[in-house]
Order: structure tokens, then C-alpha cells, then sequence
């Protein structure tokens, strides 16, 4: 019988298999960060042990690390003691780190790929729950607890029980200003923040092969979201263009083979699914979420649901708890939710096609008055290269505000943080209970909504936007 993308990455890292156990897989790549390391050094400096393959562990910081004033020493002492112990630790273990200040600091999961670590058929783990973001290469990534971290540094092995696949087969073509996001957002509404628990996502079908690598990110990173153990797309001629030429992508001759293996690593024609979905990428509309978890979701043109007119009492009982808590109303039109601030940032939606695709929404239009916009690109490099192609000045110009990279405003771990009650869109990937700050409320958005909501002071699309300057309304309070 036929395998599929999950079943052929699984099988190529088995190194010890027996009956009833799980299975132990050899782990090509592991990315570590300053907030599920700590304790994995220290079982490791407890029992004597080194990191068993510092060539493959490599290091970044980026959920404590603030956006403004990285030349000045860290004022929150818990932040400043989780990164100095992280670079503690990569000192006396050799890691290699790339701290604040550093040219390739930014997310981790913004920074494997960039860096050209994260390759097809790999396996990648992180103490990070969105490592599932790496599949978007046709790498098996899982987020890891922190014990799981120590027992990947001692022995690049990592026991884990297979887990079964579903694919999520995308027929049709995204009608424009659809996005990825908007996309996975769906996909959780309709599965729900369990439907994907237990298995691997596949993400196939036509409408997934068109997306360029970015897009595939947005989805794969958001798997988790879904409930699954992690995503994976097949790696195509996209992925290949992308990691071509990359510092740790093959070369030469070693491309060619490295090419020839990864055409391989496609679902069989006769492998069976343990579960599939369809969707049909032309029915889906601008997505944002109007509840506290990402599946509590619907199209923008949609209104608040009504908690009675869910029939299942968990789901009714966590929908009134929702609206309770985003200080809203049933039947109001989700177009008039106001917001205070817009985030564009995050291991989501923070790199380069993100900022492109807001900084065009933005260009020669203001934030309206009374709306704080933080635009946070994902890495250094992503920095850089939007400053090399202006947008930094377009955001400015908007009156948004341009920081240095790093997790930022998606957790409240560092000084970007929502006051109590302040009402976000956010191009992050969880609208938790105070997830952005204690009290905050978050509605999570693609990178084109939060532009078009900046704008207009309200959530709204970026055809909202054209049809404003159309009939000449400027958006009340607009500068
Ligand atoms: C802090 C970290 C462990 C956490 C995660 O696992 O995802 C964070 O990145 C998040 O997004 O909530
Ligand atoms: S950007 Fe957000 S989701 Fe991504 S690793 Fe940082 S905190 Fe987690």
C-alpha cells in the first residue's frame, strides 16, 4: 500500500522500533529559544552530559526580547534573566546563538527557514508549539516539552508515538484578497480547536499548490491551533526556489540529490488517510475571529453569532463566555467592531510578503486617530529587506509604528502588551484570554485586514478600504 508525505518522513527517521513502544526517531534539526530551555540545561549540566549534536541545535531569541530600545539593558527582570541564561547556557554548551542585536535574531520559526535549515523529508523540533510552521517545507516538525528538549540535546533521538494523518484537500482558487490566513482560519472554524487532535495535517490540493512558501507557513504554523501534533504541504519547485542558494541549503551536486530525494516525498496515489477534509477555496471570504480561541471564527461580512443557536452546550456555554469576555454583542455586525490596535508581527504572518502586502494597503493612507499600528517584522532579515524596499517609510508615513523583530505584541512576555480592555486585530495565530496582555481582547486577522482595519478604525477588508476612497469618506477621526 501506497504511504503518505507523513508516513515517508516518519519511516526514513525510525532508528529503533519495537512492539507497543514508540518509536524512536533520529531529529535533524532542533531550534531552542530563551522560555522551554532553561530546565533542559540544567538536566544536562545535572547528569554531566554535552549536547550530543551541537551542528544540528541551533539557538534564537525572541519572546522576551523588546522592540524598541534593544541597545539598552533589559528593564523587565524576569525577560532579562530568561535571556541571559539562555545565552548562559549556549555559551558553556557551545550552542550557536543568535541574540539581540544579531543579524540573524528574530523568531525561530522565522529563522530556520530564512536560514535554509529547515528542508524538505527533515524532522524539526522546538519547545514551541508552533514548530508545525516548518512543515511547510514537507519536514515533520513537532512542538516538544521541555523534558523532551533535554532528550534531544543529550541524544538527537526523540521517542514519540505515530500519529495518524488527515489531509485537508483545498480544491478550487482563493478569490483575491483571500488569503492564507483567512484560509486557515476557516479551516479551524470548521474543524474546530480539536478537529485536527491526535493527527497530521496534509495540506494538498490545488489551491495549496499555488501558495508560495510564506502563505504555506501561515497555514502549517496554525495546525496547532486546529489541535494537531503538526502540518505538512509536499515540497514542489516553490519550496526548491525558495531554499535554493539559502546558507545551509545543499550545493551543487549535493542539490541535485537532495532534489531527486525530496520530488519523492509525495503522498502515494493509493496511500489512505485515517481522515480527510475537503474545502473549497473559492466560497471563502475575508476570516477574522470574534471569540477566545481561533476556531471561534467567521467571515467578516458575517455578525456576532448568537450563543443559542449552538446546539452543542459546551460550544454555547464557550461562545457566551467569549462575548463575554470581547465585551460583545450578539447580531452585531462584525464590520463594527472597533479596535484600538493593530499588530502585524508574529511567527504567522511576520514575514516579508506580510509587510509587503500591508505596506501596499497603507501606502499614502493614515491610521485613523486613536489606533496604535505596530508593525513587527518576524527576523533582522526580514527588517532589513523591508527597509531595503522602503517600507519601513511607508508604515511610518501611515503612522504606524516600525520595531526591531521579534515575538512582540503576539504574547504578553515582553513590554508590547494590550491594556485591560484594549480590543487588538492581529495578524498573530491565538486570541486566548490574555494572551496579548491581561484584560486584552484579540481578534486575529491576515495581514490585508489588519491594513484595511488600521485605516478605517473599525475591522474591515481591504475592499472596505477602495470602496471608501471611492465614494471620497474618510473614516471618522481619520487624520
Ligand atoms: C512560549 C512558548 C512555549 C509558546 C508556544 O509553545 O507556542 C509561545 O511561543 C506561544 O506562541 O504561545
Ligand atoms: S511569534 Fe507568537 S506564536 Fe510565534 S513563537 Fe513567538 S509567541 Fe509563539
Amino acid at each position: 500500500m501506497g504511504r503518505t508525505l507523513a508516513e515517508k518522513v516518519w519511516d526514513d527517521h525510525v532508528v529503533r522500533r519495537a512492539e507497543g513502544e514508540p518509536d524512536l526517531l533520529f531529529i535533524d534539526l532542533h531550534l531552542l529559544h530563551e522560555v522551554t530551555s532553561p530546565q533542559a540545561f540544567d538536566g544536562l549540566r545535572k547528569d554531566g552530559r554535552p549536547v550530543r549534536r551541537l551542528d544540528l541545535t541551533i539557538a534564537t531569541e525572541d519572546h522576551n526580547t523588546p522592540t524598541l530600545d534593544i541597545d539598552k539593558p533589559i528593564a523587565d527582570p524576569v525577560s532579562r534573566v530568561q535571556l541571559e541564561t539562555l545565552r548562559k547556557n549556549c555559551a558553556e554548551f557551545g550552542v550557536r546563538l543568535h541574540s539581540l542585536g544579531d543579524v540573524e535574531q528574530g523568531v525561530v520559526h522565522v529563522v530556520g527557514p530564512q536560514l535554509g535549515l529547515t528542508q524538505p523529508g527533515t524532522t524539526v523540533v522546538c519547545g514551541d508549539s508552533h514548530t508545525s510552521t516548518h512543515g511547510a517545507f514537507g519536514a515533520l516538525a513537532f512542538g516538544i516539552g521541555t523534558s523532551q528538549v533535554e532528550h534531544v540535546l543529550a541524544t538527537q533521538t526523540l521517542p514519540l508515538a505515530r500519529p495518524r494523518t488527515m489531509a485537508i484537500t483545498v480544491e478550487g482558487e482563493l478569490p483575491a484578497d483571500v488569503t492564507a490566513k483567512d484560509l486557515i482560519l476557516a479551516v479551524i472554524a470548521k474543524i474546530g480547536t480539536g478537529g485536527g487532535q491526535g493527527y497530521i495535517l496534509e495540506y494538498r490540493g490545488p489551491a495549496i499548490e499555488k501558495l508560495s512558501m510564506e502563505a504555506r507557513m501561515t497555514i502549517c504554523n496554525m495546525s496547532i491551533e486546529a489541535g494537531a501534533r503538526a502540518g505538512m504541504i509536499a515540497p514542489d519547485d516553490i519550496t526548491f526556489d525558495y531554499l535554493k542558494g539559502r546558507d545551509h541549503a545543499p550545493a551543487g551536486e549535493e542539490w541535485d540529490a537532495a532534489v531527486a530525494y525530496w520530488r519523492t516525498l509525495r503522498t502515494d496515489d493509493d496511500a489512505v488517510f485515517d481522515a480527510e477534509v475537503l474545502v473549497d477555496a473559492s466560497a471563502l471570504a475575508p476570516f477574522v475571529t470574534w471569540g477566545t480561541n481561533p476556531g471561534q471564527g467567521a467571515p467578516l461580512s458575517a455578525r456576532v453569532p448568537d450563543p443559542a443557536s449552538y446546539e452543542d452546550a459546551s460550544e454555547r456555554n464557550a461562545a457566551e463566555k467569549a462575548l463575554e469576555y470581547m465585551g460583545l454583542t450578539a447580531g452585531q455586525p462584525l464590520r463594527d467592531i472597533k479596535v484600538d490596535t493593530v499588530f502585524v508581527g508574529s511567527c504567522t504572518n511576520g514575514r516579508i510578503e506580510d509587510l509587503r502586502s500591508a505596506a501596499s494597503l497603507l501606502d499614502g493612507r493614515k491610521v485613523a486617530d486613536g489606533v496604535r499600528m505596530l508593525i513587527v517584522p518576524g527576523s533582522v532579515r526580514v527588517a532589513l529587506q523591508a527597509v531595503s524596499e522602503g517600507l519601513d517609510k511607508v508604515f511610518t508615513a501611515a503612522g504606524a509604528e516600525w520595531r526591531h523583530a521579534g515575538c512582540s505584541m503576539c504574547l504578553g512576555m515582553n513590554p508590547d502588551q494590550l491594556a485591560p480592555g484594549e480590543r487588538s486585530a492581529s495578524t498573530s495565530n491565538r486570541n486566548f484570554e490574555g494572551r496579548q496582555g491581561k484584560g486584552g481582547r484579540t481578534h486575529l486577522v491576515s495581514p490585508q485586514v489588519a491594513a484595511a482595519t488600521a485605516v478605517l478604525g473599525h475591522l474591515a477588508s481591504p475592499a472596505d478600504l477602495s470602496d471608501a476612497d471611492a465614494t471620497g469618506r474618510t473614516p471618522a477621526g481619520a487624520r
